[in-house]
């Protein structure tokens, strides 16, 4: 019974690297997105990972991830569910604006509980609170029965779909949230227990 679930963020995006806010906007990886994902792939591989199945967003950096990855593991064949769900944040309004710009416009603090707050949403966007509010059904509903039948599953997904599945994973209380960072690239490896709590919390840093 592996029990194990592997959480990654995409590589390093083109609107990552200008620095603006992207959300459901879907700019490719640059070559060090690329890089990033290989080198999640090689370490993967080096700890012996075979997944059983993979879950990814409906954005390109998301799917690249994944497909990167899964050629260093050696594993382009796996069955991959892609779904809407994992998207990142609907960040609105701000979608596209420059993070500096924005916070010239409305302040440092404002832009902060934008963008790492657990339930003030960006104009016209999403909320951390919201994300989770489709995130934690799909995970619950498709995700997690995998891993409870003792697979090993990976899912590439987004810097706030990941929070709000590593805020429930991990107990988190709103307050926490706010500290949270998901780096690119960077697997996150969870292993459960057979009441779905966390056995085991490793992030797979260089
Ligand atoms: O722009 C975004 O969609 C996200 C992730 O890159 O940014 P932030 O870290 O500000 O939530």
């Amino acid at each position: 019974m592996s029990r194990i679930l592997v959480l990654v963020r995409h590589g390093q995006s083109e609107w990552n690297l200008k620095n603006l806010f992207t959300g459901w906007k879907d700019p490719g990886l640059t070559e060090k997105g690329v890089e990033e994902a290989k080198s999640a792939g090689r370490k993967l591989k080096e700890e012996g990972f075979v997944f059983d199945t993979a879950f990814t967003s409906e954005l390109s950096r998301a799917q690249r991830t994944l497909d990167l990855m899964l050629e260093e593991l050696g594993q382009t064949g796996l069955a991959i569910t892609r779904d809407v769900a994992l998207n990142e944040r609907d960040y609105g309004d701000l979608s596209g604006l420059n993070k500096d710009d924005a916070r010239k416009k409305w302040g440092e603090e404002q832009v902060h509980v934008w963008r790492r707050s657990y339930d003030t949403p960006p104009p016209g966007g999403e909320s951390l609170k919201d994300t989770g509010a489709r995130v934690w059904p799909y995970f619950i509903h498709d995700i997690l029965p995998k891993v409870m039948a003792g697979g090993t599953v990976v899912v590439a997904a987004h810097g706030n779909s990941l929070r709000a599945l590593v805020m429930a994973l991990d107990g988190m209380t709103p307050d926490q949230i706010v500290a949270e960072e998901i780096a690119t690239g960077v697997p996150i490896l969870y292993r459960l227990n057979a009441d779905t709590t966390v056995a085991e919390k490793r992030v797979l840093k260089d």
